[in-house]
């Protein structure tokens, strides 16, 4: 039978492109098994659909100081062994490996068990599990043309980022039920990225009653960050993080403000939602948001505002301005090729696999 084994994780944008590849593996008759960490966000989100998910000892990749630094080389070589025995086990046909800091070991083991292997990336540049990984896998898929120039010449394919179809079948009705909202208002969607992101939480928060004048307002705030005292704000819902129920939020959502994740920005652009992004700073990341918001800004897609750059009236501003212009969003959305990343990737699968 043919087999696959899919890794990723550390945080949701490194699994849900994962998610979006399953129902297509499962139509072509994959056996499919995930390896992830034994604790990351990762588990229950794959647990939850029913795939064989094996956990592995991992740590994570440091650009900073920290004591971490001294046993997390361990804890890598530990699940590089662990990774070992699975892959030998398994015998998959092929590796598909979507980034984050649990993939090296896995990356690692595939390429000394002679196992072919993807990997893909999501930014303009690649993450540094990602850059480790590269010289050992065989094809290197981008999700931006910027990323493929960076990449070796005989491994870069260009392939879009695969999306969740059921992303595209939301229900209004559940929706609306599901946020405790009439419909009478326009809606806006808050979303700090999968681990959300404390500057936005505030910078909305500090805004709600002239953001509620205007809009019915759905937060998804991140783990640990929802407030007791936001809970009765009428017009305000917030959840920490939806699974299943995304789908329903999107089709009620008339704006977004958004970090500017490679996966949150590209569900914007294929529902065609208009949107101000808030990209995660320079300071904090390799920039790569900021890369992402910046070409997002200069298609037509998106209205960016600088995190340094966040005031009260400059941040009421511009989701005002971008919800009186939305039209022009939409249209520059519907303009825009996209390729149809689910296809192109189960094409190079297929083209790897051995066994039938
Ligand atoms: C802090 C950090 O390192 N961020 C990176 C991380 O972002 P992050 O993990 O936030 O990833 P993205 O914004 O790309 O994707 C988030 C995903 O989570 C989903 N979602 C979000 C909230 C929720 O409640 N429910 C839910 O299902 C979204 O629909 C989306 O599919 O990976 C991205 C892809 O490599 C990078 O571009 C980001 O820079």
């Amino acid at each position: 039978m043919k087999k696959i084994v899919l890794t990723g994780g550390g945080t949701a944008g490194h699994v849900t492109p994962n998610i979006a590849l399953i129902p297509a593996l499962k139509k072509e008759g994959y056996e499919i098994h995930y390896i992830g960490t034994y604790d990351g966000m990762e588990r229950s989100m794959i647990e939850s659909l029913g795939i064989n998910y094996i956990g592995i000892s991992s740590g994570k990749l440091r650009r900073y100081k920290s004591v971490k630094n001294l046993t997390d080389p361990l804890r890598v070589l530990k699940g590089f062994g662990e990774s070992l025995k699975i892959l030998k086990r398994l015998k998959p046909d092929v590796v598909f490996s979507k980034g984050g800091f649990v993939t090296v070991p896995v990356v690692f083991a595939a390429k000394t068990c002679k196992i072919p292997t993807i990997i893909h990336e999501s930014d303009m540049s690649p993450g540094l599990a990602n850059k480790l990984c590269i010289p050992k896998a065989d094809y290197v898929l981008a999700n931006f043309p910027e990323a493929l120039e960076k990449l070796p010449k005989n491994k870069g394919i260009l392939s879009g980022t695969p999306i969740r179809e059921e992303l595209f079948e939301g229900d209004r009705e559940k929706g609306l039920r599901f946020c405790g909202f009439s419909g009478d208002k326009p809606v806006l969607l808050v979303v700090g990225g999968s681990l959300g992101a404390s500057a936005v939480n505030e910078a909305v928060r500090n805004i709600l009653p002239k953001l509620t004048e205007r809009f019915d307002v759905v937060h998804l705030c991140g783990k640990g960050k929802a407030k007791e005292e936001y809970k009765d704000v009428k017009g305000y819902v917030q959840f920490e993080y939806v699974s299943e129920e995304m789908k329903d939020i999107f089709k009620i959502t008339d704006i977004a403000l958004s970090r500017a994740g490679a996966n949150a920005i590209c569900e914007l652009l294929a529902l065609r939602i208009p949107n101000v992004l808030i990209p995660l700073s320079a300071k904090a990341s390799r920039g790569d948001q900021i890369l992402n918001a910046d070409s997002f800004k200069k298609q037509g897609f998106s209205e960016v505002l600088y995190e340094e750059d966040i005031t009260e009236e400059g941040l009421l501003d511009i989701i005002l301005r971008t919800y009186e212009n939305r039209q022009e969003y939409i249209d520059n959305m519907k303009n825009s090729p996209q390729k149809d990343a689910i296809n192109i990737i189960m094409e190079l699968i297929k083209k790897l696999t051995k066994s039938d």
